[in-house]
């Protein structure tokens, strides 16, 4: 089992419209290195957003969840490896041969990409599962897509922190795995429910915490964003 290398912040950049975005990223200055490009701005904006986050010197994970028929998905990671992509979202739950096609399609087209597999979307939680006709936990659910998607030869795993104890101890260090539903103590409940600290999700293995609102919304976001970095070290 290889060592595990120190937890780094993905700012979730969830914002309208592009200028806000940028300004956002001004106002955080030079410590952060990754931001999470997701559905709001890359539906807005596109590839050509994407090229100029990249070109401010970031890298960028593009959150866009792909979840559809093999070859539709494989042909969309082919059509995003001409990005500047360093990390990109797919759903477990398409499937082992969803998942290898695209794996196939990022071997052949873009070989430095890592695709992630989300499991169970952090604001979901046990009942939640049941609607669906789901019996298992969150954590037997994740634990189970995670051998799906993890012998489909995909790199990596999105999860809650609360996951992280039991994935580790499956599966060792080499997955990455990115935690979503990050609160630093005292944040006011949201719909995210699978939920831990920055400090605790750093502690317990994960590879990146993915924080958003608690930045966004801040007061100082410059400061939320340095006082979540130093929890990590
Ligand atoms: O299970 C998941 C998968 C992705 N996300 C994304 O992460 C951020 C979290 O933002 P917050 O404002 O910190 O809640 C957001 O972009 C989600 O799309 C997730 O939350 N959970």
């Amino acid at each position: 089992m290889s060592k595990s290398a120190p937890c780094q912040l993905i700012l979730a950049l969830d914002l309208e419209t592009r200028e806000e975005a940028l300004a956002m990223l001004d106002r955080l200055g030079d410590s952060l290195k990754w931001v999470k490009i997701g559905l709001q701005l890359f539906t807005a904006y596109g590839p050509d957003f994407v090229r100029e986050i990249a070109d401010r010197g970031y890298k960028v994970f593009l959150d866009l969840k792909l979840h559809d028929i093999p070859n539709t998905v494989a042909k969309a990671v082919q059509s995003i490896a001409a990005l500047p992509v360093e990390l990109l979202t797919l759903h477990a739950c398409g499937g082992g041969e969803m998942l290898e096609w695209a794996n196939r399609a990022r071997a052949d087209y873009a070989p430095n990409l890592n695709l992630l597999a989300v499991t169970v979307l952090t604001s979901m939680n046990e009942a939640q599962l049941r609607a669906l006709n789901v019996n298992n936990t969150p954590e037997e659910q994740v634990l189970h897509l995670a051998d799906i998607t993890l012998k489909s030869g995909v790199q990596g795993l999105v999860c809650s922190s609360l996951e992280l104890a039991p994935l580790r101890a499956r599966f060792g260090n080499d997955p990455i795995i990115v935690t979503p539903g990050i609160r630093p103590a005292g944040s006011a409940a949201d719909e995210q429910k699978r939920i831990m600290t920055p400090a605790a999700a750093a502690a317990a293995g994960s590879s990146y915490i993915v924080v958003g609102r608690p930045i966004l919304k801040a007061s100082d976001p410059a400061a939320a964003a340095r006082s979540i970095q130093a929890d990590l070290v």
